[in-house]
């Protein structure tokens, strides 16, 4: 069909070395989320790539919004009956992966994952604009549906019959916290040798700081 060999491109702009990193991995991860954040080029740099282990063994990744990290970790939100909420709830794990082209850097992360305490589903669910509030109720997330129609239909209801009262939380939708014990930095650099540290949990307390091949 078409060939590729020639499309590629050299990465330069930056480094990653051992005496300029930050010891905790999510105070690095907090660097070089506020670059990305801050740069006009990356629209959504709090768009990431979830993947999770299926029955069949196989994982499967979609994006998702990162919607709040802390020491602990890593949350976003969405349909615990979806397919990926299948995977979490019998796995407990995901790989959180984020790549910004701009910076010539991707971050890997591998972590178990919790669902957040109700209390705070329900604080996001109703900070979220009414018609996403609204989507979320409508969407059986990852189910085979008739048709666009039938989404359509269930939202104009669902319109009128909430238009002047709050819009209770699905008991399906709600936030994960993805707690890390794995996580790659990783910086573009010419001739593909590029700077690869990884961070690993040790002892639930300390990191341990390795470089990695590339
Ligand atoms: C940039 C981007 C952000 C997204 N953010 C979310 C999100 O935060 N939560 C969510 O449930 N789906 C989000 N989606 C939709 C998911 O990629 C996916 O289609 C949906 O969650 C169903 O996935 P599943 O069937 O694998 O569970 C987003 C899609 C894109 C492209
Ligand atoms: C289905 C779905 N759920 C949740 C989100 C998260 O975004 P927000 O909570 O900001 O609406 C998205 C973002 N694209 C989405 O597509």
């Amino acid at each position: 069909m078409e060939n590729l060999h020639d499309k590629r491109k050299v990465y330069e702009k930056s480094q990653l070395i051992e005496s300029e990193i930050k010891q905790n991995p999510i105070e690095q991860f907090r660097d070089w989320f506020l670059e990305a954040s801050e740069n006009p080029n990356i629209s959504e740099a709090n768009a990431m790539a979830v993947s999770t282990v299926e029955e069949d063994g196989c994982p499967r990744t979609r994006m998702v919004l990162l919607k709040e990290y802390t020491f602990e970790g890593f949350i976003f939100y969405t349909n615990y009956d979806s397919r990926k909420g299948k995977s979490i709830e019998n796995t407990h794990k995901a790989c959180l992966h984020f790549f910004w082209p701009n910076l010539e850097r991707q971050i890997i992360i591998k972590a178990n994952l919790e669902r957040i305490a109700e209390n705070l589903s329900d604080g996001y669910f109703h900070s979220r604009p009414k018609g996403s509030q609204l989507g979320a109720v409508v969407s059986p997330q990852s189910q085979e549906i008739p048709n666009k129609e039938y989404l359509e239909q269930k939202l104009k209801q669902l319109e009128k019959e909430y238009e002047n009262s709050e819009i209770p939380r699905p008991e399906n939708w709600g936030g994960y916290i993805a707690k890390p014990y794995e996580i790659e930095f990783w910086q573009g650099r010419p001739n593909r040798l590029h700077d690869r540290i990884i961070y690993q949990l040790i002892d639930d307390l300390d990191w341990k700081i390795s470089r990695l091949a590339p």
